[in-house]
This record gives structure tokens, C-alpha cells and sequence, in this order.
């Protein structure tokens, strides 16, 4: 990802993201790693701006792009490791999870699901995900105080399953899962990930529309656009 400053995932950033992943499973992609052109910052998450005071048919759109580049990713018959070498909150730690493996690079970065603490709420999509990396007990835990974990902190959890010192050494772990992948039947492979990633994505895929509707619900609501506002501005002061 190379959207300066942060990498917030705004619809133009979406559609690349999504378009991707459409093209590289029909090259038949034999492996991908997720990472980051910022040294600080994996992803920052979904763009506030799509949210505050938005056009409906825009924020549509937004969505539906949204839960196309998740379907995409999180189902993706080839192996997908997230090389995380920057903070990586909200939509940035949903892309990073929806990834087979997380390397982190340490020891600064955070990552985690914070809605709640921005007064809004992780999709039950996002929970899924969360709920699938880390079980049940830290899933509630985490996503009821909007957690954001350190780098020693989400490996000890599972959110990641490495560590890295640098960027290169990420990249290098990742390297060494996804050989370790190409060794193997890639439609044994596939079937077995799907199988097991199954019942979370058909949660979504016949709830898309009643999840896009309680999105434009909620960012209808006066009391989430004056939060936004709040944050937005904070974020800016800062
Ligand atoms: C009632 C029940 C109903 C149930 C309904 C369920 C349905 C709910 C639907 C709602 C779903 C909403 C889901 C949201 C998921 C998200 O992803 S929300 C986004 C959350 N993201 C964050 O909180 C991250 C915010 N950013 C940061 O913390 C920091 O920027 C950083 C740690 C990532 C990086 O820090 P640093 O390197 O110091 O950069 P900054 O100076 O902070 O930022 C630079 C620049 O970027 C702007 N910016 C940062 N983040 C965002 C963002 N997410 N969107 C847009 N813009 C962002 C920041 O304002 C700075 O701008 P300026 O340079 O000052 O102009």
C-alpha cells in the first residue's frame, strides 16, 4: 500500500486493493504479502473522510467496495501473509488479519480493533475475524475496550504469529511461510482454508445488504458524525 501519509483506506484506495486481488487470483498468484510503503504505518484504518458528512450513494459505494476487497482477500485461494511494519488500527488490523500470517515488525507499532473507543462499532464481520485470530474470551475483551495491543502484546495473544526487527526481516519471514506453503497441493491447500474460513464469510455474504444498510444507518446517526467530527479534529490538532 502507497497512499500517503497513512494509508487510510478511502473508496480509490478500495477499488485498487480490490482490483488486485481479482487480477492476481485470476494470474493464479502462487503467494502475496500485504505490507506498507510508510515506515510508521501499515494502514490507518478506514478513511474518516468517507464516513463524516457523507454523499449516500458515495458511502454505498464505499461499503460495498469494502466488503468486496475483504471477500476477496479473506477467501483467496493463494497464501497471504500481512508483512505489518507500521500501526495498524481498525480496517488496518482487519486487512492484517484477514491475511493466513502476520509478521510484525517491533517493538513501537500497535495494532487492534479500536472502534469502540472512537464511539463506533467494529462490524460484526470485523469481530469474526478478530474472534477466529485470538478465540473468543480476548476477542470480547479486546473488542468491548477498543484494545490496542502492543507488538509483545499481540504475539503473546496470537493476533501475530512473529516478530520482526525491521521491514526487510518482515519481508524475509514472510518469504520463508509462503515457501513453506509452496511446497504443498495448492488445491488441497485451498480447499482445506476455505473450509475452515467458510461459515465467517457466508455470515457476510448473506448479510451484505442488511450490513450495508446498518452502515449508512449508523453513520446517519447525529451523535456518530459529531464523534467523527470530535476525532477527526483531534487527529488534525495532533
Ligand atoms: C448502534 C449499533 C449499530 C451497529 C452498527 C454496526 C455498523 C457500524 C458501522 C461503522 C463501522 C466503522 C468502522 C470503522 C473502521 C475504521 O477503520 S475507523 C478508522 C480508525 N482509524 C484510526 O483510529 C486511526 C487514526 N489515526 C491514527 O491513530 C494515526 O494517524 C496513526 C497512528 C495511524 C499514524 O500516526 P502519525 O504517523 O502520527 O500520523 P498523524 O499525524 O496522526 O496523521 C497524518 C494525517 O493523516 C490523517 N489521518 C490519520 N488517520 C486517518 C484516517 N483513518 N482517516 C482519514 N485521515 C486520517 C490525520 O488527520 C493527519 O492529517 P493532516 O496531515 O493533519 O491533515
Amino acid at each position: 500500500m502507497q497512499k500517503p501519509p497513512v494509508n487510510s483506506l478511502n473508496l480509490d484506495l478500495l477499488v485498487a486493493l480490490r482490483d488486485t486481488l481479482v487480477k492476481l487470483e485470476k494470474e493464479k498468484c502462487k503467494g502475496m504479502i500485504l505490507t506498507s510503503e510508510s515506515p510508521s504505518v501499515f494502514s490507518a484504518g478506514l478513511d474518516i473522510m468517507e464516513m463524516y458528512r457523507p454523499d449516500h450513494n458515495r458511502a454505498r459505494k464505499f461499503w460495498t467496495t469494502l466488503q468486496d476487497t475483504w471477500i476477496k482477500l479473506y477467501s483467496s485461494p493463494y497464501p497471504t501473509v500481512a508483512a505489518i511494519n507500521g500501526h495498524s488500527p481498525a480496517g488496518g488490523c482487519l486487512l492484517a488479519l484477514s491475511c493466513e500470517y502476520r509478521v510484525m515488525v517491533g517493538p513501537k507499532f500497535t495494532i487492534g480493533l479500536n472502534e469502540t473507543q472512537l464511539g463506533i462499532v467494529a462490524p460484526f464481520w470485523f469481530q469474526d475475524c478478530m474472534r477466529n485470530a485470538i478465540g473468543e474470551r480476548q476477542a470480547e475483551l479486546a473488542l468491548t475496550l477498543g484494545k490496542m495491543f502492543s507488538v509483545d502484546e499481540a504475539l503473546k495473544v496470537g493476533l501475530i504469529d512473529e516478530i520482526a526487527k525491521d521491514k526487510a526481516d518482515a519481508i524475509s519471514k514472510a518469504e520463508d511461510f509462503l515457501d513453506e506453503q509452496s511446497g504443498l497441493p495448492a488445491l488441497a491447500r485451498s480447499t482445506v482454508k476455505v473450509a475452515f474460513r467458510e461459515a465467517t464469510l457466508n455470515r457476510l455474504l448473506k448479510n451484505r445488504e442488511a450490513d450495508t444498510k446498518m452502515f449508512l444507518d449508523f453513520i446517519s446517526m447525529p451523535k456518530v458524525q459529531q464523534a467523527l467530527e470530535m476525532y477527526m479534529q483531534t487527529l488534525k490538532k495532533k
